[in-house]
């Protein structure tokens, strides 16, 4: 039976959905709520253009489709593999750094290939840039505070492209008429996502779940034209614990696969990350974490298993550290 801190509740009812079409300063201060509650909200009335989103689909989809010799041979492809460190599910992906040269130039399928996945790449760019810029507005920052991070030339974000076969194709070689296979399958273990914000759209079958603070694990009901947002632990430091990086899992369970599409937003190697002083003084509170490079994180980050905390090593020890944070 399932411990009660791993409950598991059928609907998603206290996850924020917070409508973007609303008056600014309503929809900023709903997103730090949710940032400070849960770290994970769904916005609805974006300005992503559905055709954008559906011509990337298409050549997901597409892609997912070729045999598993021609998809291996694709840079930045992954079958169960999670990581470097054995973690694995029934997932297999694709993972793309966002680079305007990596894009023109895809090494997988053809000239409208890289237009669909530059259009998409741009526009959920420009999502996570507006909700950043939001946030930094509700929390009394200037505006820019966290997009120009996301903005910078050298940004390091990335688009994974994730594919859970349905039950009746686990890439386990599992059939039907195993038993065990109703049971939910873990697709992407549980984690936090390393960068700074995740803008995540999926086909119409969930999987999605995410940890709430009080030990629930709540599904994600999915909705293709609505966007997932979740805080990354890069956010969490930022905030200097204000934000959640929240615990998050994909699982497998029905007859039908899930597709995710996940745009990572996260800074330049050089950035230095670190809680901002304004974040700070304005809470009077310690610093909880020291400063650091994205690079220095990601090689950290790299030597752990999936689940792992990452942050805990750069707690703070000391309060002296007045770098300047971004730059
Ligand atoms: O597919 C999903 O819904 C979750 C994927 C995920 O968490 C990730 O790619 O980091
Ligand atoms: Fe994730």
């Amino acid at each position: 039976m399932a411990k009660e801190s791993q409950k598991i509740v059928a609907v998603d009812q206290d996850i924020p959905v917070i409508d973007m079409s609303l008056e600014r300063s309503r929809v900023s201060m709903q997103i730090v709520k949710a940032c400070e509650t849960i770290g994970f909200f769904k916005v609805v009335n974006h300005a992503v253009d559905p055709d954008v989103t559906s011509r990337m689909e298409q050549e997901s989809i597409n892609f997912f489709a070729k045999p598993v010799l021609e998809k291996k041979s694709v840079f930045g492809y992954g079958l169960k593999d999670i990581g470097l460190k054995g973690d694995i599910g029934e997932v297999e992906y694709l993972l793309l750094h966002t680079k305007p040269l990596v894009l023109s130039q895809l090494s997988f399928g053809n000239d409208s290939t890289n237009s669909a996945v530059t259009c998409y790449v741009e526009a959920v760019k420009q999502l996570a840039c507006e909700i950043l810029d939001l946030t930094a507005e509700g929390l009394g920052l200037p505006p820019h505070t966290f997009s120009k991070l996301i903005r910078a030339v050298d940004s390091d974000s990335v688009l994974r492209l994730n594919h859970y076969p349905s039950s009746d194709q686990f890439l386990s070689g599992a059939k039907l008429s195993d038993m065990s296979v109703s049971l939910p399958r873990v697709g992407f273990g549980e984690h936090t996502d390393p960068q700074i914000l995740t803008v995540l759209r999926s086909n119409e079958v969930g999987g999605l779940q995410v940890a709430f603070p009080d030990g629930r694990w709540v599904s994600v009901s999915p909705d293709p034209s609505a966007f997932c947002v979740n805080v990354g632990d890069l956010l969490q430091v930022m905030t200097n614990g204000r934000f959640i990086s929240v615990r998050h899992r994909a699982v497998t369970t029905e007859d039908a696969s899930r597709l995710s599409m996940a745009y990572f937003a996260g800074p330049s190697v050089h950035a230095k990350i670190g809680p901002l002083p304004a974040i700070i003084t304005a809470a009077d509170q310690p610093r909880l974490y020291r400063t650091f490079t994205w690079a220095d994180y990601k090689k950290f980050a790299y030597s752990l298993r999936l689940g792992d905390n990452r942050l805990d090593i750069f707690r703070s020890c000391v309060d002296d550290e007045h770098d300047e944070i971004g730059s």
